[in-house]
């Protein structure tokens, strides 16, 4: 496998910590009611390595795995985030064939859903995990539709007339060679839980290299991980959310950014602008991975740092189970700053995020 994946968010970093210059969390000029300050579990400027990887651990931080932490949400003492009382429904509208810069397909499938208008996403890595309702056959649709909305078996070549695998086997390319098989699933560790990421929208950090979040970075490590040979046979999915800034949208989220640069950090800039501090909900990534086939008690590893995310994904009934969390460190503490995103409003927002959303980075 190659390494190249896209490097969304560039590994710039600064020649020295800027720890003297630490912006400070007080916000005198503002009358915000925000919680207690909670002890500092991390300094905001100088965050230690989490994995002491670079004395220990020989395996290239490409090819490496991510340690996880078997789960029961439902003896978990935390309280629960508030759930719908029903999941959406979800369709997926289409799917197409994607190969990649990491030479490992993946399947890119468009949702829409009963509860808003936006194209929701799965990125599905192994073809055995396969949409329910794209498979379903809609009213008056002719072959040569499924195959253009994706709903075919195996592969599609020059000259293929059917969506069923089958009959398509028996079909010849134009130049006379035989149609590729469909790629089978290896059978070794089939019952290990397929890897999930629940990633939302980040158009600054996915896309415009933005040091202030670790999303780009996030969704590049996710899909290394699911690429990874060990993490083939149970499949992964990358759902990703259009829920962009924990979903107070983008406008909003550059307000937030600007209030930040006055001092403020990411949870009180929410609420300055008289958002919930996280407005996100998941029973659209719920519906979507039940639409995959990764409901039930087979369960899934889900690849987050944030405790609520683990119950809220399981849904109302616990429709989707997690089995193990795959912690999400960021990679300028796994190599004690050589790779990864890097930066002191990076450092602020990590150290907010574990003080003040209680998430578990390690
Ligand atoms: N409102 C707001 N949203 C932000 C800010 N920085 C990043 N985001 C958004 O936060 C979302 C990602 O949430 P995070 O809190 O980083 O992570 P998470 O998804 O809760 O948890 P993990 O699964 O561990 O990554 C994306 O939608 C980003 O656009 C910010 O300063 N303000």
């Amino acid at each position: 496998m190659s390494n190249s994946f896209p490097a969304h968010a560039s590994p710039t970093f600064p020649s020295s910590h800027p720890s003297s210059n630490a912006p400070t969390t007080s916000i005198p000029a503002y009358n915000l009611t925000t919680p207690a300050p909670l002890p500092s579990i991390i300094s905001p400027a100088f965050t230690p390595p989490q994995t002491p990887s670079n004395e220990t651990n020989t395996i290239p931080l490409t090819e490496r795995d991510a340690p996880s932490i078997p789960v029961d949400s439902s003896l978990s003492a935390t309280s629960s985030p508030a759930l719908l009382a029903e999941l959406p429904t979800v369709v997926c509208d289409v799917r197409a064939r994607i190969p990649t810069t990491s030479e490992q397909e993946l399947w890119l499938h468009v949702y829409r859903t009963s509860i808003d208008t936006k194209d929701h996403l799965a990125i599905v890595f192994g073809s055995h995990i396969r949409s329910a309702s794209l498979f379903t056959p809609r009213p008056g649709e002719t072959e040569s539709d499924r195959m253009i909305r994706g709903a075919y078996q195996g592969r599609l070549f020059p000259g293929r007339t059917t969506s069923r695998a089958d009959s398509a086997a028996a079909e010849s390319t134009p130049d006379g060679t035989a149609p590729e098989a469909p790629t089978e699933p290896e059978t070794d560790d089939a019952d290990k839980p397929p890897l999930v990421r629940i990633h939302s929208e980040c158009y600054t950090g996915e896309t415009i290299g933005s040091s202030r979040c670790d999303c780009g970075e996030q969704l590049d490590e996710a899909q290394r991980l699911m690429c990874l040979p060990i993490n083939q046979s149970s499949g992964g999915v990358i759902v990703y959310l259009r829920q962009e800034g924990r979903g107070i949208g983008l406008s909003e989220k550059l307000k937030a950014y600007n209030l930040q640069d006055l001092g403020l950090d990411t949870y009180e800039a929410n609420l300055m602008l008289r958002h919930p501090a996280d407005a996100r909900s998941y029973g659209v990534a719920t519906a979507i991975l039940m639409d995959l086939g990764l409901g039930g008690e087979r369960g899934i590893r889900l690849l987050t740092n944030n405790p609520d995310k683990i119950r809220a994904v399981e849904g109302p009934r616990r429709e989707v189970v997690v089995k193990e969390r795959v912690a999400m460190v960021p990679i300028a503490w796994q190599t004690g700053g050589k790779e990864g995103v890097r930066g002191k409003e990076l450092d602020k927002y990590l150290s907010t995020k574990i003080e003040k959303f209680k998430h578990l980075l390690g």
